[in-house]
């Protein structure tokens, strides 16, 4: 069957078609392609179509797809039990590794996805603190969430829904947003509620507004604004973990937060979340403290298999610098095209994710990421797709490279966005 007739099935028992609303290509227009397969930097549809992916199913693929020794540790695994409901050996390997790799955790809880990492992260934060407030940045995501889908990034702000719907008026109240990048409205926002703030969470490196790299002064505000008045911070690095360093963003900058979320590479590619930091404040999780905090299938030892390899296999060829390189690449040659063709656009990259943003202006926080022609964006989409190029459905998200990604991939990539721009 096609593409067309089989999302029309699925659209018949599925919400819009889909399990999750960024991938119902509703910001770009046309019918999504349904998935048969993927292997290492490419990607194929139903209809046999061949794609050269950089959505790398949104971040967790840093190896690629299908990744020979992580499928053969997960099969491994698998002919062993998929779930035992007790400790398993494998947590007890990943979260030693995961406390030796990023700098700020000394114990760490394991769940089932980034959304359950970060709403954790933050009844924990208003326990430790005894306060309600939380503060977000507008056009960050950190999963779905209650408290955290007010002004949120990448679903919420593709389709411009407020993320309140559904959410009780009192819960959403007691999420500040301020803007990303701004220290002055951090200082402000501390001055007036600083006794009540129990946490600040930001994306270190913002992923879901498309990419906007952080001021380090801001990140460094972040950090003495919460200390001086006793609010804990939290880094959500469910997308940075890992993708920037092995000690993930908090490395490059030098910054430990308090509290740390992971999720996406964790897994490599299976269903993994966890948050962690220093004892003192992970202690006063269940059964150690009060805070409950619970799951079935947390701990699952295919997800547990599948990043201790995925982490083993970082270690072993640390490919951050050639992946920044090939990413490079990628981006410039992108940026010439654009160029050449008299197309406005920003480009904003760290490491090995960035974003294309069709606009005159550069882009630093949400208010200018909105200004991008999403129009624009939703032709260049279709047109990549119909060269073979595989990219996130909408502007507000980041694209990303793998280590199975290599330099021919690249001038191909490129041949082919060359060919798509001409077409627009
Ligand atoms: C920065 C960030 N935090 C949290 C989440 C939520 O993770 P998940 O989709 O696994 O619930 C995402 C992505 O969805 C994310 O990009
Ligand atoms: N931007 C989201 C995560 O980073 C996309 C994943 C999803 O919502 O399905």
């Amino acid at each position: 069957m096609r593409n067309a007739e089989l999302f029309e099935i699925a659209r018949r028992y599925m919400p819009g078609g889909v399990s999750s609303p960024v991938r119902a290509f509703k910001a770009v227009g046309g019918s999504p392609i349904v998935i048969e397969r993927a292997k290492g930097s490419r990607i194929w549809d139903v209809e046999g179509n061949e794609y050269i992916d950089f959505l790398c199913s949104w971040g967790p693929l840093i190896l690629g797809h299908a990744h020979p020794s992580v499928v053969e540790a997960v099969c491994e695994q698998a002919t062993k039990g998929l779930s035992y409901g007790l400790t398993n050996l494998h947590e007890i390997t990943l979260s030693q590794k995961v406390a030796q790799l990023v700098p700020s955790i000394e114990k760490v809880r394991f769940v089932s996805s980034g959304t359950e990492a970060t709403m954790s992260a933050i009844r924990l934060a208003r326990a430790y603190t005894k306060r309600k407030y939380i503060v977000k940045f507008d056009g960050c995501y950190h999963g779905h969430y209650d408290s955290l889908l007010v002004s949120g990034g990448s679903g919420v702000a593709t389709f411009g829904i407020p993320g309140t719907e559904g959410v009780p008026e009192k819960m959403a109240e007691l999420t500040i947003v301020l803007p990303y990048n701004s220290t002055q409205a951090v200082k402000e926002a501390f001055e007036k509620y600083g006794q009540d703030i129990a946490c600040v969470i930001v994306e270190p490196v913002a992923g879901n507004m498309g990419v906007v790299i952080p001021d380090y002064e801001f990140l460094k505000a972040l950090s003495e604004e919460t200390r001086k008045y006793g609010a804990l911070l939290i880094y959500d690095e469910v997308i940075t973990g890992f993708r920037l360093s092995l000690g993930g963003a908090q490395e490059v900058f030098g910054i430990k937060p308090d509290i740390t979320c992971l999720g996406k590479i964790l897994g490599g590619g299976m269903p993994l979340g966890a948050y962690g930091g220093r004892q003192d404040i992970m202690s006063m999780i269940a059964p150690e403290g009060p805070v409950y905090q619970a799951g079935t299938l947390s701990g699952n030892p295919l997800s547990m298999v599948a990043g201790i390899k995925t982490l083993e296999e970082l270690e072993k060829s640390n490919p951050y610098h050639s992946l920044e390189n090939l990413t490079r690449k990628l981006t410039e040659g992108i940026g010439e095209i654009l160029r050449e063709k008299g197309i406005p656009h920003r480009i904003n990259a760290v490491a090995s994710m960035f974003t294309v943003f069709f606009t005159d202006g550069d882009v630093t926080d949400f208010q200018t990421a909105k200004k991008s022609d999403t129009q624009m964006f939703g032709r260049f989409f279709r047109a990549l797709l119909d060269q073979g190029i595989l990219i996130p459905p909408s502007q507000f998200e980041a694209w990303f490279l793998s280590t199975a990604h290599a330099q021919e991939d690249i001038d191909i990539a490129l041949e082919k966005i060359n060919k798509a721009v001409s077409s627009l």
